[in-house]
């Protein structure tokens, strides 16, 4: 089934500076949305405010065509990968895994090299790479709607880039998905839409062209 997320007329602040300009973006199931941008350029705070960790000064957060207006209606719609690290550190990889994942979907879940070999750890003794990984996976794993993932690449490296672009390839036919990462390569390569934040403007990108003409890549 097809679901619509529209994220409308966004507004945000920090003291007097504007970071978000009334932006609008859509994204809808079978769709990953690229969001580029510089350092700075507010992507982080547009994430945060569509999941409702940030008060914005203006918004509209529609799902399906009904406006959703408390965070608590979307925590079933929306999962979201921030940038920090959310998963508890004394607890181990296997009961974060029992208590994240479905029991009928957990041997699919362990059918994955890199995480099997995870198991036995605690989620304090896996390196950045690794972590960052498994809360991918996690995340991509939640039944909901939609997934918004924050600098998903950080840290990892080629293969492990290659696996998470697979794990996304798998889910988004029944998701709508929105990433952001400074990996532009990858952001372009596995987007099927790709969008510019510059100066609190949301531009909608057509070729690597236009990131050369607006200024994000040099060449
Ligand atoms: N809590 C805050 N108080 C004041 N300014 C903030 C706050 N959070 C973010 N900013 C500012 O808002 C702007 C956008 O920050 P944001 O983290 O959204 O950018 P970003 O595009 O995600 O950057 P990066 O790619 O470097 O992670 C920056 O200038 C940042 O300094």
């Amino acid at each position: 089934m097809k679901h619509v997320l529209e994220i409308d007329s966004i507004q945000k602040k920090f003291d007097l500076k504007t970071i978000l300009s009334d932006v609008y973006l859509k994204c809808e199931t079978g769709e990953i949305v690229g969001l580029l941008g510089r350092n700075g350029s507010g992507k982080s705070t547009l994430l945060q405010i569509v999941f409702g960790v940030l008060k914005a000064d203006f918004k509209f957060i529609r799902v399906d065509g009904v406006v959703k207006s408390k965070t608590s209606e979307l925590f079933n719609e929306i999962s979201y990968l921030s940038q920090d690290n959310f998963l508890p550190k004394n607890f181990s990889v296997a009961k974060v895994i029992d208590l994240s994942i479905k029991k009928d979907k957990i041997n699919d879940f362990y059918s994955d090299e890199t995480i099997t070999t995870l198991k036995n750890k605690s989620i304090g003794e896996l390196s950045s790479g690794e972590l960052r990984y498994l809360e991918i996976k996690l995340v991509l794993n939640n039944p909901s709607k939609f997934v918004l993932l924050d600098e998903p690449y950080n840290g990892l490296s080629p293969l492990l880039i290659e696996k998470i672009n697979d794990l996304i390839l798998k889910s988004y036919a029944q998701k709508g998905i929105i990433i952001t990462d400074h990996n532009y390569e990858s952001i372009i390569g596995i987007s099927t839409r790709l969008t510019l934040l510059k100066e609190g403007k949301l531009h909608h990108i057509k070729n690597k062209g236009e990131l050369v003409e607006k200024g994000y890549l040099s060449r």
